[in-house]
């Protein structure tokens, strides 16, 4: 039989009082651990390990314990599941036995709450979904699947509907069916996500990133998962959704955060920009560092005591050109030359008799002639170097590669240092020396990486998989992707699976009416987004005074419930701090609840769209020059 509410309650009650059990008892771990672990070492890891756990456990303690329950019909069709139910969370909580009491949304059972429907039950008899209020339980709402009922329900839409207020949150209770499919995917298969403005691409890569550790826990607490966003209003905006999901150790950075070596201190022209950001820089990098080997000068003698131990010239052009054949980073092949000097050195001394030992090839490899060998024919450099040398000259790297005109604008006298070289220096110390890899990369906004930064994520993937996110419509940067088989190509993963969503659940139809007229003079290919919602407004206002217009659009817009965005480039001050000002560069991957576009006129198309597209339920664009034609009223709507 389905469970009462009170029985509902008591369940809680019982869930509540485990997990404190649970959490008491981690503490208490952490507390003892550094006496019961052998050495401090041990210990140490322990204690971390521990730390982490209980602070995992404590991140929500008073918060909806679970979202949903499933029972499973007594039916073969349920498999060991039969007759069974689980109540489905978002961490697992066990009872004084060991017997779990809320199930991780992670688990492979749960999986069935997300693709049981009633055409296809998966021995499910029914699914049922908590309402939830201020972390009590306020109803359930049951799916008897197992009968073919195939309810709309009320507690996914009013999820999907709520007012926004502040940032990011979890979709764990709602995640759909084909969400699903990509937040489990494989951890061995990179996918690219096209989907359009609020399908979920940004809320999908986040959960993704918490499946995987889960899944895997071992080798990425080992490997790293890393998640990669355009800038860091953005990452404020997401940075409550993967703690909220008791996952606490994913770094999550700007590419720029990633790369930074070095401050930057210097800008760059439009036109050096695009050069810079310009796949052939690769090129031409790569020119620029391989042209400091030098070729061998005479023989090679080191003295030792009686002995002279000799390579001829000949000798060492072999060892070198072997090397060369290797294609290893610069700097391993470096000491790779070094290792196969001395090995030769130790071969001419074995023969006449010595017994070379460790210390001996050591005091080789470190002897003046082999250094002085190495500085001449393959020297150690440091990026940043290369890059300053190439750019006071660019010429003998890029002849051949780039025009006069390209040259010319990458050209710098001063010692400045512009975000984009700091790029070129990655992509220098990427050929010297492998970067960090990580075990799983998430990219958001993924299309206005240029080809150079692509790069950059591409080799610290090198053994692990990526998880591209973004839209090409929405591309606004002036390298934006226009393919994604081209850009997967940079990104070093040509053969990633490409899923394109266009179930919109942020935007209300009225809007997305606006936004997908406006879509097809964007000059990409790219399906136009369905409301999942057929709710929200949108008011057009011209006025002369544009800023009263605003501050009566935004006065207005307090008297609602939820958060307002002011999409402008003019100064404004925010009246209250439900309101926020941007630019429409800024807002990108952000939602408000109300948003007041000021002035469209002067804004590239694609950034019309990110701006009309940030709108949860209202949207007011005020204005005194005429709107862009393609969003101009048609005389239907007016
Ligand atoms: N299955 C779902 N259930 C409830 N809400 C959802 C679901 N999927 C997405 N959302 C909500 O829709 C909104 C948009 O999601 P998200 O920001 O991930 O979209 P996006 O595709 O990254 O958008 P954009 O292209 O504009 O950056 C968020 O508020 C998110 O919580």
């Amino acid at each position: 039989m389905g469970m009462t509410m009170e029985a509902e309650r008591e369940h809680l009650a019982a869930s509540r009082a485990a997990l404190a059990r649970m959490l008491d008892l981690a503490r208490h771990r952490v507390a003892t651990g550094a006496q019961v672990a052998g050495d401090r070492y041990t210990a140490e890891t322990l204690g971390r390990m521990l730390k982490s756990y209980a602070k995992e456990l404590a991140e929500e303690p008073d918060g909806p314990l679970y979202f949903g329950r499933l029972r499973f019909a007594d039916a073969p069709s349920a498999g060991d599941h039969s007759g069974q139910a689980y109540y489905i969370g978002r961490r697992h909580i066990a009872d004084e036995a060991g017997e779990p009491m809320v199930i991780d949304w992670r688990a492979p059972v749960s999986r069935t709450f997300y693709r049981a429907s009633a055409r296809d039950p998966q021995g499910v008899q029914v699914r049922r979904r908590y309402g939830w209020r201020d972390g009590e339980l306020t109803g359930f709402e049951d799916e008897h699947l197992w009968r073919g009922q195939d309810i709309a329900s009320r507690i996914v839409t009013e999820e999907i509907e709520r007012p926004r207020v502040g940032p990011m949150r979890d979709i764990v209770a709602t995640i759909q069916p084909d969400q699903d499919d990509l937040v489990r995917a494989d951890l061995d298969e990179s996918v690219c996500v096209q989907g359009a403005p609020g399908t979920g691409k940004t809320a999908v890569g986040l959960h993704r990133a918490a499946y995987l550790l889960y899944t895997h826990r071992r080798r990425l607490k080992r490997d790293g998962v890393l998640v990669i966003g355009p800038n860091p209003a953005f990452l404020r905006y997401i940075s409550a959704v993967l703690p909220a999901l008791g996952e606490v150790d994913i770094a999550q950075r700007t590419l720029d955060q990633v790369i930074a070596r070095r401050p930057v201190t210097g800008t760059d022209s439009e036109a050096a920009a695009a050069v810079k950001h310009d796949p052939r820089m690769a090129a031409v990098l790569s020119r620029a560092l391989y042209a400091r080997l030098g070729e061998p000068a005479g023989p090679l003698v080191v003295p030792e005591d009686s002995a002279r131990w000799r390579i001829s010239e000949r000798a060492l052009g072999r060892l070198v050109g072997e090397v060369w054949e290797e294609s290893l980073p610069y700097g391993i092949a470096r000491e790779r030359l070094r290792a196969r000097v001395v090995g030769l050195l130790q071969r001419q001394a074995e023969a006449r008799g010595y017994a070379p030992g460790a210390a001996w090839i050591q005091r080789m490899g470190r002897s003046r002639p082999v250094r002085d060998f190495l500085d001449r024919v393959w020297p150690s450099v440091r990026p940043e170097d290369v890059v300053a040398t190439l750019l006071r000259d660019p010429s003998t790297a890029a002849d051949g590669i780039l025009t006069p005109t390209e040259q010319e604008a990458i050209l710098r006298r001063g010692g400045r240092r512009s975000a984009a070289d700091l790029l070129l220096i990655d992509e220098v110390a990427g050929l010297i020396n492998h970067p960090e890899s990580y075990g799983h990369i998430i990219v958001d906004e993924a299309q206005d990486l240029s080809p150079m930064q692509c790069r950059a994520l591409a080799r610290r993937s090198t053994h692990g998989s990526l998880t591209v996110l973004g839209d090409l419509a929405q591309g606004t940067a002036p390298w934006a992707a226009t393919s994604w088989a081209e850009q997967l190509t940079h990104l070093g993963k040509p053969k990633a699976q490409l899923v394109t969503l266009t179930a919109g659940f942020r935007v209300p139809g009225a809007v997305l009416a606006l936004a997908n007229r406006l879509l097809a003079t964007l000059d990409v290919d790219v399906p136009p987004t369905q409301a999942m919602r057929t709710d929200g407004t949108v008011r057009v206002r011209q006025a002369d005074d544009l800023r009263a217009a605003t501050r009566q659009a935004v006065r207005e817009a307090l008297g609602h419930e939820g958060s307002i965005g002011v999409i402008t480039d003019e100064p404004f001050t925010p009246p209250d701090d439900r309101v926020t000002a941007l630019p429409a560069r800024l807002a990108k991957g952000l939602e408000f609840d109300h948003v007041v576009l000021v002035e469209p006129a002067g804004l590239h198309p694609r950034l019309l769209y990110v701006a009309l597209t940030r709108a949860v339920s209202r949207l007011d664009i005020v204005h005194r020059r005429p709107l862009p034609p393609a969003i101009q009223p048609t005389p239907l709507q007016n």
